[in-house]
């Protein structure tokens, strides 16, 4: 898979509620916002990158990657950004990755691209752990933008769970080794640890 054959996605869309009154996206992480973390991992990956975003798009703006609200009314979860994503996208793939994850792998996009292919499914998506430690990450994939009308057929009926939408695909599972390499900070104190664990690290 080529560099220019995917978009990426940074999903930052939600209301971020357990963050508290701010937006998670904007939420300052080791000296920058955490959409900039997103942005600058994900760049070197893709073609090209945009952001979904529902609330302060003007601020989101200002990173200087195109900014795109849900089609679908009323915070309708992780799938209306999805499908926002696609509507805009111009790539035969779409690859997405949320706000609040920082430590993502590098080869994230290649390694979900190469097992893509090679097993000729709809979407990717990362897994963690094995055995009855193994945890799918959702709002980490790598879909075929060819999936809008089937998602957007699968929105319209009033279904919103990604898991269900997932059930109806041919899903690649794709292992990655570092368990905290999907680890997201939903809340203030968890942000505040992660800044512990890390001081005196790159
Ligand atoms: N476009 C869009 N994205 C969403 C929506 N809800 C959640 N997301 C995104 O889905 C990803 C995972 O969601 P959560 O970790 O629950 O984030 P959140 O909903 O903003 O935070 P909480 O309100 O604390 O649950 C994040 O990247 C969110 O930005 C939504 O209604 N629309
Ligand atoms: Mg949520």
């Amino acid at each position: 898979m080529e560099l220019n054959d995917v978009t990426g996605l940074i999903l930052a869309g939600g209301r971020g509620s357990r963050m508290g009154s701010v937006d998670k996206g904007l939420q300052t992480f080791r000296g920058k916002p955490m959409v900039k973390h997103a942005i600058e991992r994900l760049s070197p990956q893709v073609g090209s990158v945009m952001i979904n975003a529902n609330q302060n798009l003007d601020v989101y703006k200002g990173f200087g990657v195109p900014v795109y609200p849900d089609e679908i009314q009323g915070f309708a979860g992780p799938l209306a950004g999805l499908q926002t994503g696609l509507l805009h996208c111009r790539s035969p793939f779409l690859v997405t990755v949320p706000c609040d994850s920082p430590f993502f792998p590098l080869d994230f996009v290649s390694e979900m691209g190469t097992a893509l292919l090679s097993e000729n499914g709809d979407l990717a998506v990362a897994v963690t752990g094995q055995g009855e430690q193994e945890q799918p990450h959702p709002v980490f994939c790598l879909v075929r933008a060819s999936l809008l009308p089937h998602l957007s057929d699968f929105l319209q009926s009033g279904q919103r769970k990604i898991d269900k939408w997932y059930a109806t695909l041919k899903v690649v599972p794709v292992r990655f080794a570092d368990e905290n390499a999907f680890s997201n900070i939903n809340t203030l104190d968890e942000l505040t640890k992660w800044e512990e664990r890390l001081a005196g690290s790159q």
